[in-house]
């Protein structure tokens, strides 16, 4: 079964750090650090959080010339995170200099490189806005689908979509590539501003290799009973 990654969402490190502080210590964690956290809290976030022991995903969704990439990639790579995203949509030799850099980076310090995610269309894209914002015609399925091949071609580790494009993605990928699905609600949530939303346990149906979950439990008001509801639910069709 593959992890919940809880986003950690929150402008300062502090308010980070006393959030995860509400989890017993015996529970195993993976967290995502996003743009917001990271800007503020830089790289000290992410030593706080492998000295607590979680498993972490460091998404900040690299998109520049592909060496720009390349060499933030390698710089990254020190920080010894397990996972990394960049953009699908900054194409192929981005992607594939991503990988190039990661590998580089994790060789010269000697750690583990992170897995390599590529965002394909965010989460909260519909197909009418990818259409007409992004001038990208045809179907969402097939543009995510299209991505996900590009980015395993160029060399990365799996991808972030919707779970509702899960099943199409195997189909069109290798057994190990991940799919790892934000944009997951459990029925009484709000979507917020997500557009492709899927349940915790249709995720796990469809073919889900992780999923990440922010604001449903880091605004609840238990936000580690919230937590082990989606664990619940993800780990209800594993059984
Ligand atoms: O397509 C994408 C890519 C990344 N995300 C990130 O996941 C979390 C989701 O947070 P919620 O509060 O559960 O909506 C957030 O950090 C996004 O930056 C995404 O939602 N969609």
């Amino acid at each position: 079964m593959g992890p919940v990654f809880i986003a950690l969402d929150f402008a300062e490190a502090q308010t980070a750090l006393a959030f995860l502080d509400q989890f017993p210590d015996s529970e195993p964690l993976a967290v995502k650090v996003g743009m917001e956290l990271y800007y503020a809290a830089g790289p000290e976030i992410i030593q706080e959080l492998r000295r607590r022991h979680a498993t972490i995903f460091l998404d900040l969704k690299l998109c520049d010339i592909p060496h720009t990439v390349e060499q933030a990639a390698a710089q990254l790579a020190a920080q010894e995170v397990s996972y990394l995203t960049v953009m699908a949509l900054g194409g192929g030799t981005m992607i594939q200099q991503a990988k190039q850099g990661l590998l580089r980076g994790s060789q010269q310090v000697g750690v583990q490189p992170a897995k390599l995610l590529a965002v394909t269309q965010l989460t909260s894209t519909s197909e009418s806005q990818m259409n007409q914002d992004l001038q990208i015609p045809g179907s969402l399925g097939a543009s995510v689908t299209h991505l996900a091949q590009l980015a395993q071609t160029n060399g990365a580790d799996g991808v972030i979509a919707s779970a509702l494009e899960d099943p199409q993605i195997h189909q069109a990928t290798t057994d190990e590539f991940l799919c790892i699905n934000p944009g997951i609600r459990r029925t009484d949530n709000t979507n917020d501003d997500q557009k492709r939303v899927v349940t915790p346990q249709k995720a796990a149906a469809l073919g889900s290799n992780g999923l990440v979950v922010g604001r449903p439990i880091t605004q609840a008001s238990d936000p580690v009973a919230s937590y082990h509801e989606f664990l619940k639910e993800w780990s209800a069709q594993h059984e």
